[in-house]
């Protein structure tokens, strides 16, 4: 990783197999216990996990709470380096970064990558939080304040608390999780005046149609729900959402 801070936990495994399991996948497989000596342990480590979940949260607070505007970019962690996908994001990087905004990433490699290179070429603040995965994986070489989470929970929470919007790049099933998460906080009023912009109507065009007529047409959301959503395909169109909702924050 370049110069900067690194915060993250460090994970110290007696049993090389237990590399294959990470912070979630402990939390989340659960074996019912089967004797009195297997349910008071699990009483244990379950109490202990609450701590380190705890601990989670207040280093992830530390290390960004000198973040003022910011903006979370999603995005494939699979575009190849050199790819048009990869220099849209670090085009998108620059002109967000060039607007004023720290950029927030999930600060693994792909379009993660090419947004957080983008905002160091704007000389913007680049933050990347970062996952614990079963395989080896480093945050990416142009990240300032890298935070690398065991829990997503925890870590979604960070995307939201300090971005004053979402924006996403194609991606997979990574992406289209945040996305939903991220409607799903403003369709329900917990978080406000947050534009989420989707780049490129090309790709993202069927899923917005979809939405637009089967979830609309059966009742599912308001048809007003599908305004929550802005498709732009360039980074200063991006940058045009951002700034017209700023000026909406700052005149309400
Ligand atoms: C699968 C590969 C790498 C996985 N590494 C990730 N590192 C950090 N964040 C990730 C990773 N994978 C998914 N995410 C999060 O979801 C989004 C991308 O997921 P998608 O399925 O690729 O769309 C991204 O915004 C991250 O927050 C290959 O090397």
């Amino acid at each position: 990783m370049a110069a900067g801070r690194y915060i993250g936990p460090t994970w110290v495994c007696a049993d090389p197999a237990d590399l294959a399991l990470t912070s979630d996948r402990r939390l989340l497989n659960r074996r019912p216990p089967r004797t009195t000596a297997e349910l008071s342990q699990l009483k244990i480590d379950d109490s202990w996990r609450v701590l380190r979940i705890q601990s989670e949260f207040v280093s992830g607070f530390d290390a960004l709470l000198h973040v003022e505007d910011a903006v979370t970019v999603f995005g494939s962690a699979r575009t190849p380096l050199g790819s048009d996908a990869y220099e849209l994001g670090v085009a998108l990087g620059r002109a967000i970064g060039a607007a004023g905004y720290a950029v927030v990433t999930g600060g693994g490699p792909g379009s993660m990558e090419s947004v957080n290179r983008g905002a160091r070429q704007a000389g913007a603040r680049s933050i990347g939080l970062g996952i614990e995965l079963p395989f080896e994986q480093s945050l990416n070489p142009f990240i300032d304040i890298g935070i690398n989470f065991r829990y997503f929970f925890v870590r979604k929470t960070m995307f939201v608390k300090y971005a004053q919007a979402f924006v996403c790049l194609p991606g997979g099933f990574g992406t289209l999780d945040e996305l939903f998460e991220a409607l799903t906080l403003v369709q329900t009023h917990k978080v406000t005046q947050f534009p989420i912009v989707l780049v490129g109507t090309d790709f993202w065009g069927g899923l917005v149609e979809w939405i637009s007529t089967r979830l609309v047409g059966e009742g599912m959301i308001a048809a007003t729900d599908v305004g929550l959503i802005s498709v732009v395909d360039t980074p200063d169109q991006v940058v045009a959402v951002l700034e017209a909702s700023r000026a909406a924050r700052a005149d309400p």
